[in-house]
Formats: structure tokens, C-alpha cells, sequence
């Protein structure tokens, strides 16, 4: 990859003489520019961020007015929910075609409210009332109508009403939906709709995830949802050079995560690789903070942008606690406790770091539970066997890093304990989103120490925007600015060094 010419980050203030040779450059790529003349550039530079800066293209044709008065293009997200188009008065055809507009934008605002979706964006389609909608409006093909009765997937879910209809209308897209609420099915199912018949012309589309474990667990979903067609769907490790030109649909899963400084310089790689002018692309996440929007509606043309329910909440059917712990030996006898009272497996555990993956480990392995650990640590093999382990049943509590705390889909796992406080809010969220997934009911519990305490407030904020109680106290502390939040913490051995293995 060019590091210079990071795609997805921009800047707002542009230095012409500083960046005089990307600005050449920028000028070629203008003249290239098929879709029209480019108007405008910016960079961005992030604090955060290793990528330096970003040449953006702006597409006059997405600064047009619509007839409603409205403009298209990124500029459209500061409004709320799609218009009614005016059109010229005129012939009584003309009218009742505007009074069933009217009337069915009614009704998508009813049924969006009544499921929790906002909207941005112009004219955005429909949401689905039902999965039969997939057939009779889309004429979706068979085969995928039955994997669907296979799976037992009887309503869409809110993500899936809206994501469905956008993406198949050709239109980019983020968003935003809760962990377990069904992502996966709202970007693979209208990618396979889409591409209708298989064909010969290379790699079609490409979905990024941040992990190997979800890659293959979101091939296994893309293979379920496929069967009957002859589509070739694998997992790609980017180890040899592919060619990405002719990819009509690029998904970002956990998009957010992929926006991180660690993996950044891999994500941009592959948007830009995905240079085909038509591609479609969507951007999913259950947490969406303010920097990956701008970069949604800076890169991506006339997108839309979908929160479903509120934006800086968890799962609403996650049931939260937050347990004081004191020190790093109350954390240990906490744990022990709450298994003698009730172990209700399968179970994750989230620490910290992978040294402190194996130190819980190590105290844990003899207890009379069924344990494992996983972390990056472990090579390819040992992660799969532990995932697979733990998916069977064989191992009752699984105690892994960050590694497994975003998209994994365990169908049972019931509880989930943050043994170690997460590093952010966002992670907080998703880790505690392991649990309750698909509608069914979790418990989250969070132990803190003294070294967490500054950052209680924020766990707070995002409990009461998912609907937990809590205490006052709790409320009423000052909120503290969160980078990432990773104290050295003592150690969780309670053997002597010299003893441990
Ligand atoms: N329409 C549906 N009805 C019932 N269950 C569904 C439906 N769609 C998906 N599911 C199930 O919901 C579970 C969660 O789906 P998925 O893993 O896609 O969630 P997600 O929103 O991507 O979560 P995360 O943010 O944690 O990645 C899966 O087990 C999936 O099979």
C-alpha cells in the first residue's frame, strides 16, 4: 500500500504547498475521474491515527438539488427522515401518485418508530414489513427464500427491515444496530440477492472482519444462507496479492474496529483495491462513534445512515451489574463465589491482556470447572480448537482477551463477566454483547477496582441508555474523558513465580 494516500481518513484543513505532491497527484486522479468532476478535496489529519492524510473525491452530481428542495450526498445526514418528493402540480395522475407517496411514507415512519430505526438519508427505501416482501417486491430467488424458512427465521429483524431495502436499491449505507440483532443477515442476504448467478469475472465481493474467528463464522453464516447456489465463498488471508477491481460489494463489519490505528493501514488497503465505480458499500457496526462517520460520509456517495435503537447503548435484553471487587485477589475470590452459587454456563470471561488470559487460567484449570483460554497468542490451530470446544459444550467457561469480544456469535452463552474493566465504552459494549443475543436474555457482570473507578460513569451512561437501573451515586460522578483505559494491574497468580509452570 502507498502510505501517503490513505483513503479512508481526511482532513478538514488542506495545505496546498505542504501537500503539493499528493495535490498533483489528486489532480491526474481528478482528470481520471469518470463519474464527473471533482469540486472538492480535503485532509484530515487524526490524533489517533498513523495514516497521514487522504484525498477524497467529491462529486458535483451529489451537490445537486433534489426537487425537494434537499441535497443529495453526504450533506443530507444533518437531516432526519426522507421527505415526501414535490413534484410539479399538474395532472390528477400526477396527484394521486403524490397522495400514495404520502401515505406510504406514513407508513414507513410508523413502522420505523414502532422498530426503533432512524434514518438520514434521502429518499430512503422502504423498510420490510416481512421476509415475504423479499419475494414480492424483490422477486428474490428461491433457493435463498428456502435457506431462509431453514435457518427458522420468521421476522426480520429491525436491521434487517431497513439494511435489506437499501442495499438492494444500490445505495451505500452505515449504520448501527445492538450486538446479536442480526448484521451478519442484513449485509450477506441482499450481497447474495445482488449477485444473482455466479460468474466468472473474479472477486465479486469481499466482507472485512477484524479477526480470523469471525471471518470463518461469518463464511459458515454466508454458506448457510447460500446453499443451493453455486457461489464460491471463502476466506481470504491476505497473504497472496488478489485482484480486487471488479468487487460489485464491500462490507465492513465491526467498522469501527477496522478503523482502529492497528488495523487502518489493512483497511485502507482494501478500499482502495475495491476501485470498481459501482461498488456498493456499507459500513456495520453495534457502536459507531463520531470519527467513522466522518469518514461514512466523506468517502461514500449519497449513503444512508441507520441507528437502530439508541446510539450509545447495549443490548437491551443484557442484564447489567457492576460488582466491586476491591483488589485483584476480591476479583478471584468474586469469581469463585459466584461459581459456587451458580454456575450457568457457557460462560466468557474478558481480561485484559493475554498474560493475565493465562494467569486466570492457571488459577482456574483445576477448579472442578471445564475451562479454556483464548488469545492471540495461541496459534491458528489452538484458536480453532478452542472456539470449536467451546461451541460443542466441552468447555463450560472460556476466558479470552478482546480478541472474542466483538461479533462472535455463541447461540447459549448466558453470562458474560468482565473480569478485567473493558478499555472503552465501545468495548464494554460489545463484550457484554456475547451474552443475550438474538432476542434471548444475558447477564453481564463488570468488576471494577479503585483504578476503574474514574471510568464508572461512563459503564453508566451506557447503562441507563439500555434501560438498566442504576444508582444515583453512580450518575452523579464526573465524567471522564475515556482514551483507553488499561492500568497495570497486579498479578492474578496467587502461586509464587517460582512455582508456576
Ligand atoms: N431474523 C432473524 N430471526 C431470528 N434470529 C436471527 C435472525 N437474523 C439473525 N438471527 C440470529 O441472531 C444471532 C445474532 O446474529 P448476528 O451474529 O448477525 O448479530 P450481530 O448483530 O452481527 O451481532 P454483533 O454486533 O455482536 O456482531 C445469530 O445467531 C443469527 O443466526
Amino acid at each position: 500500500m502507498e502510505k501517503d494516500t490513505s483513503f479512508l481518513l481526511t482532513g478538514i484543513k488542506f495545505n496546498k504547498k505542504r501537500f503539493a505532491g499528493d495535490f498533483s497527484r489528486f489532480k491526474k486522479r481528478k482528470q481520471r475521474n469518470d463519474d464527473g468532476p471533482v469540486d472538492d478535496l480535503s485532509y484530515f489529519k487524526r490524533e489517533d491515527t498513523e495514516a497521514e492524510k487522504v484525498v477524497v473525491s467529491v462529486n458535483k452530481k451529489r451537490k445537486r438539488k433534489t426537487k425537494a428542495g434537499r441535497v443529495e450526498g453526504f450533506s443530507v445526514f444533518k437531516g432526519s427522515d426522507s421527505v415526501p418528493v414535490v413534484t410539479d402540480e399538474g395532472s390528477e395522475q400526477e396527484e394521486n401518485n403524490q397522495k400514495e407517496l404520502n401515505r406510504q411514507n406514513e407508513r414507513d415512519l410508523r413502522l420505523r418508530k414502532k422498530y426503533g430505526i432512524h434514518v438520514s438519508g434521502n429518499n430512503v427505501p422502504s423498510p420490510l414489513q416481512s421476509f415475504a416482501e423479499l419475494s414480492t417486491r424483490y422477486g428474490c430467488e428461491s433457493y435463498l427464500l428456502h435457506n431462509l424458512v431453514k435457518l427458522g427465521f420468521k421476522e426480520p429483524t429491525p436491521i434487517q427491515r431497513q439494511a435489506i431495502p437499501v442495499l438492494l436499491s444500490g445505495r451505500e449505507w452505515f449504520g448501527k444496530a445492538p450486538t446479536g440483532s442480526g448484521k451478519t443477515l442484513a449485509f450477506v442476504y441482499p450481497m447474495l440477492m445482488k449477485l444473482k448467478q455466479p460468474s466468472k469475472d473474479g472477486i465479486r465481493t469481499v466482507i472485512l472482519c477484524h479477526t480470523r474467528e469471525l471471518a470463518a463464522q461469518t463464511t459458515r453464516e454466508c454458506k448457510k444462507m447460500a446453499k443451493g447456489s453455486k457461489f464460491l465463498l471463502c476466506i481470504c488471508k491476505k497473504k497472496k496479492r488478489i485482484d480486487l477491481s471488479r468487487v460489485e460489494y464491500l462490507v465492513l463489519d465491526e467498522s469501527d474496529k477496522l478503523f482502529e490505528r492497528s488495523l487502518l493501514e489493512q483497511t485502507d488497503s482494501v478500499v482502495k483495491a475495491c476501485s470498481n465505480p459501482s461498488i456498493i458499500r456499507s459500513l456495520f457496526s453495534a457502536t459507531l462513534p463520531g470519527f467513522v462517520e466522518d469518514v461514512a460520509r466523506t468517502v461514500m456517495h449519497d449513503a444512508v445512515r441507520v441507528i437502530v435503537g439508541d446510539k450509545n447503548a447495549a443490548s437491551e435484553s443484557i442484564k447489567q451489574k457492576l460488582i466491586f471487587a476491591g483488589s485483584e485477589e476480591g476479583k478471584l475470590l468474586a469469581l469463585r463465589q459466584s461459581f459456587a452459587e451458580s454456575l450457568n454456563p457457557p460462560m466468557l470471561i474478558f481480561v485484559q491482556s493475554i498474560e493475565r488470559a493465562e494467569e486466570l487460567y492457571g488459577e482456574l484449570k483445576f477448579d472442578s470447572i471445564r475451562v479454556g483460554v483464548i488469545h492471540s497468542n495461541l496459534s491458528q490451530e489452538q484458536r480453532e480448537s478452542v472456539i470449536d470446544d467451546f461451541r460443542a459444550g466441552k468447555t463450560w467457561v472460556l476466558i479470552a482477551t478482546d480478541v472474542l469480544g466483538r461479533g462472535m456469535d455463541f447461540k447459549g452463552v448466558k453470562c458474560v463477566i468482565n473480569y478485567d474493566f473493558p478499555d472503552c465504552a465501545a468495548s464494554y459494549i460489545h463484550r457484554i454483547g456475547r451474552s443475550g443475543r438474538a432476542g434471548r436474555i444475558g447477564e453481564a457482570i463488570t468488576f471494577y477496582t479503585e483504578h476503574d473507578i474514574p471510568y464508572l460513569r461512563n459503564i453508566a451512561n451506557v447503562m441507563t441508555a439500555s434501560g438498566c437501573e442504576v444508582p444515583s451515586w453512580l450518575t452523579d460522578m464526573p465524567k471522564k474523558k475515556w482514551k483507553k483505559h488499561c492500568p497495570r494491574r497486579e498479578s492474578i497468580s496467587t502461586k509464587p513465580k517460582d512455582e508456576e509452570e
